[in-house]
């Protein structure tokens, strides 16, 4: 997928995204982080298709498209799942949006769920679940259709420390196992340095830097080995933040 020159102002205001080139190859895993209000969300709406862009192309699967299609996930802040569906009913939505599912894809979303943690809470209504067990239905929602490419607006924002370090494990994990491109929005700079290839700092509406990150597989240890501390403070130095002594 990629953003060619992308510009978009919402109607009476000035730019919002300001001349965006970005390219998310296969299998790649990018983190969009910037302050507040700086145009990240509405960048992964362009890439979605769910806005379209006053100038510039966005390209996937070498067409300029107008909407999120089959070969896109999206992944919201909140989970946005059915009340009145099952787990295992919002997992297929997507599926049932076409067609019926079928036992297939009945087993297949199971053992998504399965992956995820969840086999056990399949038959269960979302409010059975607990915060961070909503965010993987969501993700499990999203990777049913086995998507080329992820977009994720802050998934887990709302999560506490320890769910949020498992769901990026797990998040890695299956991403990395179906080499699905990952475009992933956060505010949270350990986050963005744990998940990505490659972090692209946005300020307003563009992209001031990009930072590529070289870490070995990731670890319960990777986010206290010394490369990770630096690569955290190279995005801090990049957003402006106070530098923080070693
Ligand atoms: N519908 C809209 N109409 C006008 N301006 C908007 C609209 N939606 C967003 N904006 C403005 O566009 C700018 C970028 O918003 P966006 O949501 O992309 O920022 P963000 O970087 O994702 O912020 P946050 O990290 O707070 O979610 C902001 O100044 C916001 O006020």
């Amino acid at each position: 997928m990629s953003l060619q020159q992308v510009r978009f102002a919402f109607p009476g205001w000035g730019p919002t995204v300001d001349g965006v080139d970005l390219e998310v190859e296969q299998g790649a895993f990018h983190c969009l982080v910037g302050r507040s209000g700086c145009g990240k969300t509405t960048l992964l709406k362009l890439a979605a298709g769910l806005l379209v862009p006053d100038s510039g192309r966005v390209v996937f699967h070498g067409r300029t498209h107008d909407a999120i299609g089959p070969g896109i996930g999206f992944v919201f802040q909140s989970p946005n799942l059915l009340e009145w569906h099952r787990v295992i009913d919002n997992v297929l939505l997507p599926v049932s949006l076409h067609h019926r599912p079928t036992e297939a894809e009945r087993a297949q979303a199971l053992q998504l769920l399965d992956q995820l943690g969840l086999a056990a809470h399949a038959q269960k209504y979302p409010r059975q679940l607990s915060g961070g067990q909503q965010s993987r239905v969501a993700l499990a929602r999203a990777l049913i259709l086995q998507p080329a490419l992820l977009l994720l607006d802050e998934p887990f924002a709302a999560l506490d420390a320890i769910t949020r370090e498992e769901l990026q494990r797990d998040l890695l994990q299956m991403c990395r196992d179906r080499r699905t491109s990952v475009l992933f929005v956060t505010h949270d700079i350990a986050e963005a340095v744990y998940l990505a290839d490659r972090v692209d700092v946005i300020d307003a509406g563009r992209i001031a830097q990009e930072i590529s990150i070289a870490l070995p597989a990731r670890t319960g240890a990777t986010r206290y080995s010394a490369a990770f501390v630096q690569y955290c403070a190279q995005v801090r130095a990049a957003l402006h933040l106070e530098a923080v002594d070693a």
